[in-house]
Parts: C-alpha cells; structure tokens; sequence
C-alpha cells in the first residue's frame, strides 16, 4: 500500500521501527491508519495511552510539551509542508516516550537558543586559542545554566534506551553528548577526538533518534562498507554510494529515502547536490556527518581536494537557500587526526559557521605501546629478523593447539589453522624494543630458527604475484577504493548478538595505576596490520608470513577488488591473521582485537602514522604500535602529485617523522599527543621502548659541538676563530666554490675529519644527530630556502654564536640520539660512504692515498679504456676513477 507521497507501509514501518518503536505496535497501527507516518505516530501515541495506565503521563506529557512549544501540534495530515528541521526533538519524545515509564514533565523550553550543550566534561578540555572563525568551544559556548537541568536529562535518557536498543551501550561518553547537544541545537560542530573513542555514533545517532536521513560524507570505500556493514547489524538501514557502484538503482532508492544513512565519497555528493536538496525536502536530511576530515587540509595527511569542495553544503543546504527549511542542515566534521593548523583550516575550508562547536578531547590512547625498531627493512634478510617474533606468535598457537587437538584430529577448514580459545601469553621481551634494537649482526640465529620452522610449517595463503607492482597508494579519487558495492539493510540486532563495546572497555585507562595494570598483561595474539610504503612490499611480506605459515594477505588499491572484499570480510571474521596493507587500508575502519600495527618503513607524517596506529587496541586492552625504520636513511616518501606548497609541507610532515624515530630521550606517546597540540598531563605514557627501557647513557658533546660550532661559523665568517680554513690545497676550485656558495652539512664534516686526527674516522650519521640535536637548541638552523628532512645547509643563529664567544668549562650533556647510537655501536661505517670511499671524498686522504699508490707500490696498469674517446669522456665526466686514471698516467709520464 501507497499513500499519496508515494510512501510504503514497509517504508512507514520501518522509520517507526527505527526510532524505536515496537515492531508489533508498529505493524498494528500501520494496518490500521495506512502508511502515513504522522497519522501512525499519533494513532500509537494515542493506543499508548488507552493501553497503558504508566505511560499516559508520558503521552500526556508529550502532548502538552507540544503545546507549549508553539512549533506544531502532531499533525493528523500529510507532512509535506512540515519543516523537517524543526522536527528533531519530536522524535525525541515520541521514541523516549514508547520506551519508558516516567512522570516527570518535560520543560518547554526547546528553541535552538535554550538548547545549550550539557555540561563539559573532562573531555572536553580545549578552547583552542587559534581556532578562528571565531569559533565557540565547549567551554565558552556552554550555557549550561540556561539549559533547564530536567530536559538535559531527559534527552540523555532517551538517547540512552537508543542506544541500548540499537548498539547495545548504556551510556553515551561526555563528547558524544556534547556534539549531539550541537546537532540539538542546530549548530556546526567540529569534533576532535580520539581513534576508536566512538566518533561514528556522534552522527549515525541522529539518524536513528530524527527518522531523517544522515549524509556522511567519507574518504574510503573500505571504510564506507565496514560501517554500513556495523550498522545493518545494529538494524540501522545503511548504503553507500560511489562512482564505483554498479547497482545503479541504490543511488535512486538512497536518494527517496529508503535509508537512514548514506555513506558518500566526497567526489559523488558534490554530483548530488540537486537530489539531495529533494531528499531534504522530503524525507528530510538531519545532518551532514564528514568523516576523516582532515583530508580537507592540505596542512594535514591523506589531502582530498574533493573535500575542500564541500564548502558547497553549506552553501546549498542553508535556510536561505531552501526556503522549506527553517534552520542549516548542520555539518558535523570529525577526525582523530588534526593539528592546530589543520583545525583551522576546516573550520575554514567546509565554511563552517561562526557558531561551531569544536569538541575536543584527549588524542591520548594510553593502552598502545609504541616503540621505534631499526631495521633496514629491505629485503627478505630484514624480514626474517624482524617478523620472526610475529610469525612465533601466530605459529606457536597453532602448533600448541595442534597438540591439544592431535587426539580429537579436529581441523578446520583454513589450512589447519584453528582458532584457539585462549591465546598464549606473547609478551614482547622489552629487551629487544626501540633503540637498543641496533644490532643487525644476529641475523644467522633467527635465519636458522626461522628456515627451521619453515620446513615444518605447513600451507598459509599464497599470494598471487601478478599484480606486483612498485607503487605507492595515495589518495588520488574514490574509485581506487571500490571494494564492494553495498546496500545494507538494517536487520533487527538480535539478541544474542556480540556486544562488544562498553565504556569501561574503550575507555582509556587514564589512572596511574590502572595504566601499571596494563604493563602486567600479556599481550594476546590478536590481529596484525602491517603497513607498507608500496603495493609491491605488501605483496612479497604477505606471500613471506604464508610461507611460515601465518594466515595473511596483502591489500592494496591495485587488487582484484574481489579479493579486496574477501581480505576485509575475513580479517573482520578472524579467519585472516596478518594483514599487509598500504594506506588504502585503515582509515577508520573498527575492528575490536587488532592487537599489532606494525610500519615497515617511514611513514609519509605522524598523523598518517597516528591514524594506522589506531586501529590498535581498539578494545582498551594492551596493544603494539612499533615503527620498523631504517634509521640510517633519511625517509624520501612523498606523494606523487604535488604542489610546490604542498612540497613543503610534505618534507615538513617527514621531518616530524623523522625526528619521532630519532628521538630516545622522550615519551612517544607524549611526542605523538604534543604533535597535535594538547599538553600531555601525564608525563609518561609508561608503555612505550623509552618509558620501559629509559633513555641512554648521557654524553657530554661539547667539544664536538664546538668544533663542529667553529666549523659552521668560520664558514659563514662570523666567529673570527679560525680565518674561514680553506686549505684549498687539497680541494678543487668547484667544490670550494660549492662550499663557499653553499656549505652543507655533509662538507663540513669532511672538514672536521681533514682538520683533526681525533676525528678522522667519525661517522657522518653521528654529526648529523648532533646537528640536528644543535637545531633543535637552535644554536644552527637551516641555511636554505627549501624545507629538508635533516637540516642539510647549517648556518649559526645569534644563539649558537654566542654559546660559541661564551668560554667557559661547562660540561654539554645530550642524550644521543638513535643514529648517533646506531654509529657508536657499529663497527662498520653507517655513513653512505663505506671507509675506503668516505676516504675518496676526503681531498687529505684522496692526497694521501694516491701519494702512496705513487711511491709505495708499484701501479696497477690502468685498464686501458677501450678507446680514446671514452678515456675523454671518464676524464671529461670528472668520476673518482677518470681522476685517477689521469693522475696515474701523469705520474707514470
Ligand atoms: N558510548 C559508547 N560506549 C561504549 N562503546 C562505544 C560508545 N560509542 C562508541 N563505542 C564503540 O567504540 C568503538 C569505536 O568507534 P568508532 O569506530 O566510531 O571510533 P572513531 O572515533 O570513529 O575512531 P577512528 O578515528 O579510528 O575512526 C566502536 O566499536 C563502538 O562500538
Ligand atoms: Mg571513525
């Protein structure tokens, strides 16, 4: 049956269903009244009422709160000239009143002035001075004594049996109020909280509580389906929509409002505007979720130009512009990932109004223990020294249960691999965490453990080859992340369904002693994500971990996106181990037992590496974030397409990086937690290779520093300590030239080493940690008009002169940092030049080589080059071995 808007009595069933009615009362008033919604929803009112003594207070109560409100009284006619955005908190009442029995009366005063946020919690902290726009915070806006206490509560309460019914929770957490109170209250709001804090009910609320549709505009298609997918099991109707979607009846059914929810990349709603106004007016759309929004900066990581554009949704979904409205469809922005800068920049960008509410939390998630490993992580000898540990985990539970089961011979159907009930206690020996972690020498034992284990491990998944491909994954348009087209019909959540969520477990245990509580457990097996810079790597990883036998597979925007689905739908089921993935897997995606994120190379930027690493613990039990980084490089890895602003940002993102992994003084956490501009109150996280393992040994560097202090002055000509040292004997006129024109770091050290026979054989890497150590006291800064990774043309500040004119006998300490104890602790040269070639860039030792070449031992014959022209070009070409070829033939002249 139809009425005259075309509405089904399914469609009618449905939205009263979904905003919390009984399924039987639903049926029986729809059967009775037709399927018109409003006529539905009165005529259950009304038989609440009749039926039901306890809850004609509450109907009653419903009534007269119309009344008072003076916005409508409960339509008994068609709704096609209601003004949907005044109709939010009918909802409210309508679906709290079914559930509960209560008598107190519900206060009248509801207009979007009242309707302050509930209190601040200890959530909500900042007040973020630089965020413009003039932009209110929770703090300033919250006119808490102007919201009559009874009706706070009430709606809390109501969201709460929602919420109960739904997803299983009893309680929302203090930011998720505070940004329902902004939707509430029609106001934009920004929201800043953590990874897996539960920013998703934030908007998918809305929905269930208005019966109007919610957009969320999203950057991933994984992401998309791994909500929609949450969502049909919490009987929440979900789609998305994308430019992938080959049913193309979904847009049309998505856009007449056969959905409470639909999920959009950012390319298709900009298509969309047209329909979704129509959507607006007739179903009514409560709200514009955009997810992940920090792809709306180019300040941040993951940039979408796309998002920039829904600028657009302001402008197109305002009172002004659709006169059947009667405020702004508010837009809600959230991310876990924004620094200062970036908050800006949205509240810019998306045109938010003036009044957002920007609720902020704690970016702390004190349950991940980060750690930063050296490794060179290139090739399969890497590999067999840094995953062994993983593949023991994941193959000593199977052989332990193997054992258990050898009796019983109960197999099942995945290569052997059965699902253990209870996983064996894999803590990781802290010995071998962060940078003590430098040795790269022990390869043989673990090569031997790990070739042993290979011959007796059995099938894992083999990975097809034929995709292989040595590129990154960058964000360029949606369609790289089809993976699935989906419609997702909310099922009724059944009862015995797995509810895993509560707030003691998400929660994180910010307490002193409940995060000492952590440090006791073990680490349990759980899921792994390794994130790899390239589509090739996740490939040759996933096929190494099957050959151990681990259940794994790679995931990058290049595979079949068949097996792209498969590789989703089966890590959500357990049934994959490992996942190796690139960036194109992770964002947001919610899956409750990932228990290791490993990196296997340098991130692009600490938000990127903060974003994957929350897909940890997203239970609130101990979880492993380490950073596998070859430490001796400086990382290179910046998007392809790329303005020269865009540029800069790009090596400013890998610096910060760069400096996370060298750092071994202080706590991760608390460099990741400052990164993105909150105090960090704790002090330590206690968790992470530096709070467990402490920093290393102190060194006074002084003298070092002031050789390497005079070096870099002398040269710009401004300590008058030496007269500039060009001892150009040995140099050629370019390279001096070079050096006067721009001395870099590089250069200066091979000065020090010509100067000083102390320091002949000092390694480069171990300079360049104290450069950066100067850089960061700023006694130097960068000399050149580029942003670099590590300061590459050090020059003197005013600061470091001074130091340097101050004689006095103070000690210098400085804890060193991860390349300076990588070189102290090797025998072997880190620096790129190996000690025979370090000594060819020498011009001393170059000299002093080629003297003894000349008088000590009799020339090697010069190979003669096959013909004179390319001798020319070898001289010509200026390479060390035309050089010397030339030198020697003149000397043999
Ligand atoms: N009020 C609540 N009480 C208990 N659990 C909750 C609550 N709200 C959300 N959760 C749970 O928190 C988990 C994480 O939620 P969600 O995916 O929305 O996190 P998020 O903040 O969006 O994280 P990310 O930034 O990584 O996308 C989910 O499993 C969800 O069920
Ligand atoms: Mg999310």
């Amino acid at each position: 049956m139809m009425d005259d808007n075309g509405t089904s009595s399914d469609q009618v069933i449905h939205r009263l269903v979904e905003m919390g009615f009984e399924n039987s009362i639903v049926k029986e008033a729809v059967e009775e009244v037709g399927p018109s919604f409003d006529v539905a929803v009165e005529y259950i009112l009304n038989s609440s009422h009749r039926d039901n003594r306890d809850v004609s207070s509450r109907t009653q109560t419903f009534r007269s709160s119309r009344k008072n409100l003076g916005k409508r009284s409960l339509p008994s006619q068609h709704s096609a000239d209601l003004m949907r955005q005044s109709s939010i908190l009918d909802h409210f009442q309508s679906a709290g009143g079914q559930k509960r029995s209560r008598t107190k009366a519900v206060p009248t005063i509801l207009d979007s002035q009242s309707m302050g946020s509930p209190c601040p919690g200890e959530e909500c902290t900042d007040s973020s001075p630089s965020m413009n726009c003039n932009t209110k915070t929770i703090q300033e806006s919250s006119p808490i004594h102007c919201l009559q206490e009874d009706f706070k509560s009430d709606w809390e309460e109501k969201v709460g049996i929602i919420m109960q019914k739904h997803f299983g929770y009893s309680s929302l957490k203090n930011f998720q109020k505070e940004a329902l109170s902004a939707w509430l209250a029609h106001k934009d709001c920004l929201v800043l909280a953590a990874t897996g804090s539960g920013k998703s009910l934030c908007f998918q609320i809305p929905a269930i509580i208005s019966g109007k549709v919610v957009v969320v505009i999203s950057p991933l298609i994984s992401l998309m389906h791994d909500q929609c997918l949450k969502l049909s099991k919490h009987g929440v109707s979900a789609c998305f929509l994308g430019s992938g979607q080959l049913d193309r009846s979904l847009e049309h059914k998505a856009l007449r409002g056969l959905y409470s929810i639909i999920y959009v990349c950012p390319e298709t709603v900009l298509r969309l505007i047209k329909p979704l106004q129509t959507l607006a007016e007739n179903r009514g759309i409560a709200l514009f979720g955009i997810d992940e929004v920090h792809c709306v900066s180019k300040w941040g990581h993951g940039f979408r130009p796309d998002y920039r554009k829904l600028s657009v949704l302001r402008e197109n979904f305002s009172a002004s512009n659709l006169k059947f409205l009667k405020y702004d469809i508010p837009l809600m922005a959230l991310t876990a990932t924004a620094t200062v800068r970036v908050r800006d920049d949205i509240l810019i960008s998306l045109c938010m109004s003036k009044e957002t509410r920007v609720v902020l939390t704690s970016f702390f998630r004190s349950n991940l223990r980060f750690s930063v490993r050296h490794s060179r992580t290139s090739s399969s000898s890497s590999y067999e020294k840094d995953f062994h540990q993983l593949i023991d985990v994941y193959t000593r539970r199977r052989t332990v249960h193997k054992k258990e089961n050898t009796n019983s011979k109960e197999m099942d159907s995945h290569g052997g691999i059965v699902k253990a009930d209870v996983f064996p206690p894999c803590v990781l020996d802290n010995s071998e965490n962060g940078c003590s972690d430098i040795d790269d020498d022990n390869d043989d034992d673990d090569e031997n453990s790990l070739k042993h284990k290979e011959s007796t491990a059995s099938e894992g998944q083999e990975m097809s080859v034929d995709y292989l491909e040595n590129e990154i994954d960058i964000f360029q348009s949606t369609n790289d992340w089809d993976v699935a087209c989906g419609e997702f019909c909310g099922e009724s959540p059944s009862k015995d369904m797995d509810i895993c969520g509560s707030s003691e477990l998400i929660d994180p245990p910010n307490k002193l002693e409940e995060r000492l509580k952590l440090l006791q457990e073990p680490l349990e097996c759980g899921s792994t994500i390794i994130y790899v810079p390239t589509r090739k790597e996740t490939l040759s990883i996933a096929k190494y971990l099957c050959r151990f036998g681990v259940k794994a597979a790679a995931y990058n925007a290049s595979l079949p996106k068949t097996h792209l689905r498969r590789v989703h739908k089966e890590f959500h089921e357990d049934v994959l181990q490992v996942i190796v993935a690139t960036v194109a897997f992770g964002m947001g995606i919610d899956k409750l037992n990932v228990r290791r994120i490993i990196h296997y190379g340098w991130p692009q930027s600490l938000e990127a590496y903060y974003q994957e690493a929350g897909r940890a613990g997203r239970d609130g039990k101990l979880a492993d974030c380490i950073l596998y980084a070859n430490l001796s490089r400086i990382p290179s890895l910046l998007p392809t397409q790329r303005s020269e602003d865009q540029t800069k940002q790009a090596y400013k993102m890998l610096a910060d990086c760069f400096r996370y992994g060298m750092s071994t003084s202080v706590c991760r956490a608390k460099i990741l937690v400052e990164y993105f501009g909150e105090d960090f109150s704790h002090e330590k996280c206690l968790l992470c290779d530096v709070c467990v393992n402490g920093p290393p040994e102190i060194k006074n560097v002084k003298e070092e520093l002031n050789i390497l202090m005079q070096v870099i002055a002398a040269y710009h000509g401004r300590s008058g300590l030496t007269d500039g040292c060009y001892d150009g004997e040995a140099s050629s006129d370019t390279r001096r030239r070079q050096f006067i024109e721009k001395p870099n770091l590089r250069m200066f050290i091979s000065k020090i080493r010509e100067q000083s026979q102390t320091y002949l054989a000092t390694d480069t890497l171990w300079w360049r940690g104290l450069a950066r150590i100067l850089e960061g006291k700023e006694f130097i800064t960068e000399g050149d008009d580029k942003i670099h990774v590590q300061i590459k043309y050090p020059k003197p500040t005013k600061l470091g002169l001074e130091f340097l004119q101050f004689e006095n006998d103070q000690t210098f300490n400085v804890y060193p940092e991860a390349d300076m104890l990588l070189s102290l602790n090797k025998s072997r040269s880190y620096s790129t030049f190996a000690d025979w070639g370090k000594g060819w860039a020498d011009p001393d030792i170059r000299r002093q080589r080629l003297e003894r070449m000349g008088s000590n031992r009799k020339p090697r014959k010069p190979r003669q080059p096959r013909n004179r022209q390319s001798r020319k070009r070898n001289q010509d070409l200026g390479t060390a071995r035309g050089r010397i070829q030339a030198k020697l033939l003149k000397q043999k002249q």
